[in-house]
C-alpha cells in the first residue's frame, strides 16, 4: 500500500503513535510512565556503592538515597553496574537515567552531563599503613619514586595522582575494592582517595590509617549525574534533594554508612 490509501494511512498513524509514546516532555515523565528508574553505579566504592557478592545486591549511602528518590517518584529503583572509565559514555548512551556512587561534582563532568546539587563534601587524602603515620605528612612525602601508589582507573583519584604525584610509582588496580587491602599488606604504600572512604577503611582495618583528613589536598563535593539539557528532570532532582536535606535524611544516611 502507498501513502494515501487507507492501509497506508493506518501504517502512518501506527508509526506516529509509536513515536508519540516515546516522546515525553522530560525524562521525568518517561520514568514515571515506565514505572522504574534505572540507576547506573560502579558498585566498587564504599560507603557510597557496593555490589555485595554474597547477595548480588547493591548497597550503600547512594543506593539508599536512590531508593528514596524512586519512592518520591512512585517508581521502582533498578540498579545496573557501570565503571568509572565508562560511566560518562554509558550515561550518554542512555544505559541508565542517573549515575551515582560517590561521583565527584566537577566542571569536567558538567561539560558533558548535568551534575545535580551537592550533598556531601570531602577531599583527596592518603590512606596509608598505620605504621607509616609519621612518614607521609605532605604531598612531597608521597611524590617520590620509592613510594608505590595503587590507584583506581578512570575517576578523580587517578586524575589527582597523574597531575600531582608524577614522581611516585603508580599502578592502576582494576578493582578499587582491592586497593585498601593491598596497602595494608604492603603491596602498595599509598591509596589516594576521598577522605570519607579513607576513614571508613581505617575504621574497619587497624593496619590502615587515614592521613591528613583534617587538611586534605583538595576540596570537592559529591552529586548525582543525569543527562544534560533536561531542565524538568534536573529541577525535580534539586527539589527532591532539598527535601531530603531539610528532613535530615542525608544526615541519617551519613550516620548509617559513614559514622
Ligand atoms: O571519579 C570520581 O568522582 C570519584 O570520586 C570516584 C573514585 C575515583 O576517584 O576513582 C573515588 C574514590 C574511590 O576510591 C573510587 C572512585
Amino acid at each position: 500500500a502507498t501513502a494515501g490509501t487507507p492501509n497506508g494511512q493506518a501504517v502512518a498513524v501506527e508509526a506516529a503513535k509509536k513515536q508519540d509514546n516515546k516522546k515525553f516532555e522530560s525524562r521525568l515523565d518517561e520514568i514515571i510512565a515506565r514505572g522504574y528508574i534505572v540507576v547506573g553505579t560502579p558498585g566498587d566504592y564504599k560507603p557510597f556503592t557496593y555490589l555485595n557478592p554474597k547477595t548480588n545486591e547493591f548497597e550503600g549511602y547512594d543506593i539508599d538515597a536512590m531508593k528514596e528518590f524512586a519512592k518520591s517518584l512512585g517508581v521502582e529503583a533498578r540498579f545496573v553496574q557501570t565503571s568509572w572509565p565508562t560511566m560518562m559514555d554509558d550515561l550518554l548512551a542512555n544505559k541508565f537515567d542517573i549515575a551515582v556512587g560517590g561521583v565527584t561534582r566537577n566542571t569536567d563532568r558538567q561539560k558533558k552531563a548535568h551534575m545535580g546539587d551537592p550533598y556531601i563534601e570531602f577531599g583527596k587524602a592518603p590512606l596509608i599503613r598505620a605504621q607509616d603515620k609519621d612518614k607521609y605528612k605532605s604531598l612531597a612525602d608521597i611524590n617520590k619514586k620509592e613510594v608505590r601508589i595503587g590507584v583506581n582507573p578512570g575517576g578523580t583519584n587517578e586524575k589527582f595522582v597523574r597531575d600531582y604525584l608524577k614522581n611516585a610509582t603508580v599502578t592502576v588496580v582494576q578493582n578499587n575494592l582491592d586497593i585498601p587491602g593491598l596497602v595494608a599488606n604492603g603491596t602498595y604504600d599509598v591509596m589516594i582517595t576521598d577522605t570519607i572512604e579513607a576513614m571508613v577503611y581505617s575504621k574497619a582495618d587497624s593496619r590502615l590509617y587515614a592521613a591528613l583528613t583534617d587538611k586534605p589536598f583538595t576540596r570537592s563535593e559529591k552529586a548525582y549525574m543525569i543527562p544534560r539539557g533536561d531542565f524538568i528532570f534536573a529541577s525535580y532532582l534539586d527539589v527532591w534533594m532539598d527535601e531530603m536535606k531539610l528532613q535530615g535524611k542525608f544526615d541519617e544516611l551519613f550516620h548509617k554508612w559513614v559514622k
